[in-house]
């Protein structure tokens, strides 16, 4: 499957993919320039992941790299709240390109090692993944650091491969 990260710069998109990838956890990650392209290999599904850059300026190029994907990922740092309001404004802004319709989404709410992260449910709530139609819509908490419940996001995407 071809699959799409984005996300707002610092949510952990390439953390994601270098756990998933190489099970390297580490803290010190550079900011991602662009995109990175990586191919995953996990059991008999292999993955083609576009890794985009969250910094603004970098954001309009978010489209172009989930045209045509088999799935689009939204990391969400669950334990910076500030954040939420810009998070849902660029999420909706994605969804509703046409050349996105119908696309799976999964929203991860990483980073919930931090004490006081956000739940799903009120994830769901302020990004207002409710609202989202047409698609199918998952949204799981879970941590890069730790790679808690990256077993069920691991089987969404295989659930999604071809
Ligand atoms: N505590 C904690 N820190 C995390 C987690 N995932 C990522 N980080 C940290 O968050 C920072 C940003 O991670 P990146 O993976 O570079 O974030 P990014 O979304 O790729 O950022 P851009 O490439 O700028 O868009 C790094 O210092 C990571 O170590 C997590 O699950 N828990
Ligand atoms: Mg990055």
């Amino acid at each position: 499957a071809e699959i799409s990260v984005v996300g707002l710069q610092a949510s952990g998109k390439t953390s994601f993919v270098n756990v998933i990838g190489s099970g390297q956890w580490s803290e010190d990650v550079v900011p991602t320039v662009a995109f990175n392209y990586r191919k995953v290999r996990k059991g008999n599904v292999t993955l083609k992941i576009w890794d985009v850059a969250g910094q603004p300026k970098f954001r309009s190029m978010w489209e172009r790299y989930c045209n045509g994907v088999d799935a689009v990922i939204f990391v969400v740092d669950s334990a910076d709240p500030e954040k939420f309001g810009t998070a849902r404004f660029e999420l909706h802004q994605l969804l509703s390109q046409p050349s996105l319709v119908g696309v799976p989404l999964l929203v991860l709410g990483n980073k919930n090692d931090i004490d006081g992260h956000t739940s799903v449910k009120e994830l769901i709530s302020v990004l207002e993944l409710q609202k989202i139609q047409g698609r199918a819509v998952s949204c799981y908490s879970c941590s890069m650091k730790s790679q808690n419940n990256l077993d069920i996001v691991l089987r969404w995407l295989a659930d999604r491969s071809h």
